[in-house]
């Protein structure tokens, strides 16, 4: 009986052994979490999120939340008979719209997360980047096809400050960020590309990891014709893939870029549709999604290493 009992646990242990040399380096670091409102499917997947959120938090790690909401904005937008239309993978945001996209971000989509993530203690506090400064933008204006377009209350983002998160992560809380900014110049609100928000907190922060939950496999090579998943990628190699990425990808690698370029080790896209995503791609040898590393580090190792091997090859992943 106690022979048995033995030998069904020594896999479980085998797991959490395998993810000894991430909590290491990890531990007392921070990382900064964006979940795409693509990857909310369901609400089993919402709660296993929080679970493994928590989970980090008390291993030890400072853990930030940055949400997006597309899809609900959308529907919302919907419902008040609001024309919702995309250029350059950003929303063109009117002033009525604008109204709809921070209700919906901060009035809804952060307050539930706090809700899921304070089930299991009192650990969430919701923002936007308008509170305490931490988000302070200015008007967008893409280029294209050579030319300035006005795609409305669409900000960019001109500076963070980290002092709030700070204060809230030193107090063993988890922040939870929406991402709306506040001009200094002309006082308006602006609706910001959560996962450019993301980046730019991760950056500012001086993160360890951003991870980045959406609702496919990682960066495809030649979407949408192929699902062949692009596992691991130096800064450069990104670079030059850019200019062919489309919609919501654009954005987010062009953050997951800034983050690498700016102190950030690794900055990871993954499957959000899959539970607890983030622990399997910690916590397993396998991973899941799409890594990039800066160019000085182009033989991090992808996800876990063995134990006994921090850093293999003297590189940490
Ligand atoms: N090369 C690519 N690899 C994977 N997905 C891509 C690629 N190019 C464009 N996409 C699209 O990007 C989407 C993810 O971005 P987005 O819709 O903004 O999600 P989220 O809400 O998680 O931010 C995918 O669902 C896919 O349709
Ligand atoms: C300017 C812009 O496009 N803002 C986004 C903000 C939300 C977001 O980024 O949500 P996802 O991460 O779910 O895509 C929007 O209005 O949809």
């Amino acid at each position: 009986m106690s022979t048995t009992r033995k030998h069904t646990a020594l896999p479980k242990a085998q797991i959490l052994i395998e993810a000894l040399p991430w909590l290491t380096r990890h531990n007392g670091r921070t990382v900064v979490i964006k979940f795409g409102g693509n990857a909310m499917i369901d609400e089993d997947l919402k709660a296993a999120f929080a679970q493994d959120v928590v989970f980090l938090r008390h291993a030890g790690l400072h853990v930030v939340v940055v949400h997006g909401g597309g899809p609900q904005i959308s529907a919302a937008l919907d419902r008040h008979g609001i024309v919702s239309e995309f250029k350059a993978g950003l929303r063109v945001t009117t002033e009525d719209a604008m109204d709809v996209v921070r209700m919906v971000l901060a009035g809804q989509v952060q307050r539930e997360l706090v809700g899921l993530l304070n089930q299991h203690g009192p650990l969430a506090v919701g923002l936007t980047g308008e509170d305490a400064h931490t988000i302070t933008a200015t008007k967008h204006q893409p280029e294209i096809d050579g030319e300035l377009v006005d795609i409305g209350r669409v900000g960019e983002i001109t500076a963070i400050d980290t002092g709030a998160i700070e204060a809230l992560l030193a107090d063993g809380r988890i922040p939870v960020v929406s991402s709306i900014a506040r001009s200094q110049d002309d006082g308006h609100v602006y609706n910001v590309n959560a996962d450019t928000a993301a980046a730019a907190l991760a950056a500012a922060l001086g993160a360890e990891t951003l991870m980045v939950l959406t609702d496919v496999e990682g960066l495809y090579e030649d979407w949408p014709d192929s699902d062949e998943v692009i596992s691991r990628l130096t800064a450069s190699q990104l670079e030059k893939l850019l200019p062919e990425l489309s919609s919501g990808m654009v954005p987010k690698m062009e953050g997951c870029l800034h983050a690498v370029r700016n102190g950030v080790n690794t900055a990871r896209v993954i499957d959000g549709r899959v539970q607890h995503s983030i622990l399997l791609e910690i916590f397993t040898d396998e991973g899941i999604g799409t890594m990039v590393v800066p160019d000085e580090k182009p033989h991090a190792q992808p996800h876990a290493e063995p134990s006994g091997q921090p850093g293999a090859q003297g590189e940490p992943s």
